[in-house]
Formats: structure tokens, sequence, C-alpha cells
């Protein structure tokens, strides 16, 4: 754990540096204030964690169950950077009892930290918070067993449709934790911060839903775009499928071609409709249809949407990039700039354009993520932040890797 902690000090130290003289696009936009939040982090003293009441020590000592999968390597990857946060406990299933370095080689600085084991084998006595990054179904009765001093952020769905009827509908089974699932905060950062403050739960958003949201959400709040006819063609590296095998994911079936999958009836529908509807104010619905494509992370949605109330495309991104000014890991580019999902590549940036169409009265918004960071265990890691009390942007400010 040393070696690991080690080297994060040292990362940072590098990334304050390399943060510091570098003048991208993106980093203009970061705020003062985010960038001030981010150098405290550094270089301060880890502060006293718990203003939630989590943990007694300076570090939070963390679980990642599920470690052997893409997100859970993920979330270890990126605290090999975090300043207050120790891993404490990694489970796996199938690969239980190997060392984590095993099972992810690439990971040089992870050497010392714990074998992998199975959840039943965690003590719990000595963790103060979990990433749990299992598959969906299998969390709710896992999340129900833990002590209840443990926080935990949790990337499956088991927890983000607050409607158990939809879940059951949506996910094929009854809810086995319907009274945890009230207790739970849906984790979309950027609009619901105060509430993750507070929450011991979290259900941090899916990956689609997370590219989706963002954009959407403030212009139906405002009223700028009508709740009726939002087309949404969205794109995924396959990294969002997860690291089993299955045939459909080889290296055969997915290279040099796309494919459309769960058309008209994939399970991120009712998960989008749910935030965005809360944001209308009012029931709104959504066509959806995602492309798995041929790489290993990224996501694109392309949203096609028709203006309200007089708004035009001008006012679109203006409220947006209003909306978003201060928000260290929302980026909605200017006049004409196109997103690509290598500018987003390994770091927890979202960016967002938006253009006319040309059929008169309509929009195109282009919103782009990493599926694996913002889309899944960098949002973890900023919930978990808040979660603890310390600053948000924490271990988070990786620009992308390019080219
Ligand atoms: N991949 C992505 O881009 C995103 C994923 N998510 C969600 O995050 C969660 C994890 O996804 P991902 O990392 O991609 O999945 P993976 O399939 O890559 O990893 C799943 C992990 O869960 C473990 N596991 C599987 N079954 C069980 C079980 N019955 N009991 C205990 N542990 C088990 C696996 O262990 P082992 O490998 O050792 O068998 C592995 O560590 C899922 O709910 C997914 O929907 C959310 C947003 C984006
Ligand atoms: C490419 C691919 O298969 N992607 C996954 C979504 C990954 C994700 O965000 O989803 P959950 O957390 O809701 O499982 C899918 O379409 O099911």
């Amino acid at each position: 754990m040393n070696a690991l902690k080690g080297a994060a000090q040292h990362n940072v130290a590098r990334t304050d540096k390399a943060f510091s003289s570098l003048r991208s696009p993106v980093q203009r936009a970061i705020p003062k204030r985010a960038r001030l939040t981010c150098n405290a982090a550094i270089t301060a003293p880890a502060p006293t964690v718990g203003t939630n009441g989590a943990a007694s020590t300076e570090q939070v000592r963390i679980a990642v169950l599920g470690a052997s999968g893409y997100t859970g390597e993920e979330v270890v990857r990126l605290l090999a950077l975090h300043p207050n946060f120790s891993v404490a406990a990694l489970t796996g299933e199938s690969q239980a009892g190997k060392e984590f370095s095993e099972v992810f080689p690439h990971l040089v600085t992870a050497t010392n930290v714990p074998r992998l084991t199975k959840v039943g084998d965690v003590d719990w006595s000595n963790i103060d918070a979990a990433f749990c990054c299992l598959p969906h179904a299998t969390t709710q009765e896992i999340l129900n067993s833990l002590p209840k001093h443990i926080k935990v952020v949790d990337l499956s769905a088991d927890f983000r449709l607050k409607d158990i009827k939809l879940y059951a509908e949506w996910y094929g089974g009854e809810h086995r934790a319907p009274e945890l699932q009230k207790e739970a905060v849906y984790g979309l950062t950027e609009l619901h911060r105060e509430e993750v403050k507070k929450a011991r739960l979290v259900a941090n958003p899916g990956c689609y839903p997370t590219s989706v949201q963002l954009p959407l959400c403030p212009l139906l709040e405002a009223g700028l775009i009508e709740k009726e006819d939002i087309i949404i063609d969205a794109k995924s590296g396959v990294s969002g499928a997860g690291r089993s095998a299955k045939q459909n994911l080889l290296y055969t079936e997915i290279a040099e071609g796309i494919n459309c999958y769960g058309v008209g009836s994939h399970r991120h529908m009712p998960e989008i409709e749910q935030g965005l509807s809360e944001s209308a104010g009012s029931t709104v619905r959504v066509s959806f249809t995602p492309t798995l494509m041929p790489m290993s992370r990224g996501m694109q949605s392309t949203i096609y949407v028709k203006l309200a109330n007089g708004a035009s495309v001008d006012d679109l991104r203006s409220h947006l990039q209003q909306r978003y000014k201060e928000e260290t890991f929302v980026h909605v580019m200017n006049k004409g700039g196109i997103p690509h999902t290598r500018h987003v590549r390994g770091s927890n940036y979202n960016l967002i354009s938006v253009f006319p169409d040309r059929l008169s009265g309509r929009a195109i918004i282009i919103s782009v993520i990493d599926n694996l960071v913002k889309g899944a265990s960098g949002q973890a890691i900023q919930n978990m932040n808040l979660v603890m009390g310390i600053p948000e942007e924490t271990g988070l400010l990786q620009q992308a890797m390019f080219p």
C-alpha cells in the first residue's frame, strides 16, 4: 500500500505542476474555484474525513467489490492518484485468491494492494467505504448485508430506479432490497451534489444516462426544448459490456464493423426518462438506440431535439455554458466545436456541443464521455469524495490520453 501511496503522491505533484503549465481548451475552461480546490487537495495534509460521520482515521479505508472487473480495476487505477483513499480490500469471484497484479499487470504501482478475496471474506471492521462494481441483481443482497457504518457508491443499476415496479419490469425480477432502495441517492453529481453529500448509499448512474442527462436536464428544466421528440443515437466502446467472456464480444465479432443492440428496449431508457422527467416536471419519453463500436472505451450520444418557447440554438448553448460554468468536469464547447471520444479518453470530463439542425426549429447535441470514467468509476470517486466531505475533484484531474 505504501508503494502505491508513494507513487500516488509523486504523480499528484507532477500532475499539479503539469496542470499549471498546460493550456488546453479543457483546462482553460476549468474554473478558478476548481483549480484552487485541486491544489488545496494536493498540497494540504489529508483532511480529517468524516464530515458525513464515515471514518475515524485520516485515510479512508476503501473496499472495491468486483475489483477484477473493468470498473473495479478503473477505480483502483484512479485511486493510485488519490491522496485520501487507501485500498484496504479487493474482491473478485472467479478470480478470488489471485494477486491483483496478476489479474491486472498494467497497474505496476498496485503490487502492494491486498489479494482478491470473495466478498464474504472481507473484514468490514477495517473498512470505511466501498465501491460496489458487481453485476446488477448481485448487488442488492450483498449491500443489504453490509454493516451500516459503510458508505457505498454502487456502480450497478440496482438502486438507480426509484420505482421498484419499474425495476422489476426492466431488470426481470423483484427488487430484493426495497428498503435500501428508498435510501439511495442518484449520483449524477453535477445535478444532485447536495443530496450526494448527505448520502450513505449512492446509486452511480449508468454510462448512457450520464452522457444524455448532463446536456438535456438543464434544457428541459428551462423549457428550452420540447419534451416530446427527443431522439438519442448513442455509441459505446466495448468495455461498457464488462470483462467477462461473451461470444458477441470476441474480437472477430466486434472489429471492422458496428452494430446496434437493445433497439427500442434498452434498460437505460427508464433511467434516462426518470431523470429527464424530474427536470421537466412531467413525463418525458425518449427514443434511444445504443450502438456497439469497435473501440475499447468511449461513448458518444448524438441527441436530436426540437426547440421550444421561441428558443434558438444559441440560447441552448449559452444556457448550458452558464449552467456548467463553475463545473470542473462538464465543458460546453463554443459554437462549431466537435467533441471526440478521444478528447475524454481516460478522463472524468464530459464535453458537450450544440449545433443547429438543417431542419428548422431543431438542434443536434453531441455529448462525449469515457464510459469507464465519467460513465462509471470516475463519477463514483467524485461521489465518494462528496460523501466523505473532501473536495470533489480530488484524484480526478487527469487529462485525456491523446492521441
Ligand atoms: N463497464 C462499464 O462501462 C460500466 C459498467 N457499469 C456497471 O458496473 C458494474 C460492473 O461492471 P463491469 O466492471 O463492467 O463488469 P465486469 O464483468 O468487468 O466485472 C464484474 C465483477 O463482479 C464480479 N462478480 C461477478 N459475479 C459475481 C458474484 N456473483 N458475486 C460476487 N462478485 C461477482 C466479477 O468477478 P470475477 O471477474 O472474479 O468473476 C468482477 O470482479 C455492473 O453492474 C455494470 O453494469 C456501470 C457503468 C459503466
Ligand atoms: C456496451 C454495453 O454493453 N454497455 C452496457 C452499459 C454499461 C452501463 O453503463 O451500464 P449499467 O451500469 O447500467 O450496467 C449495456 O448496454 O448494457
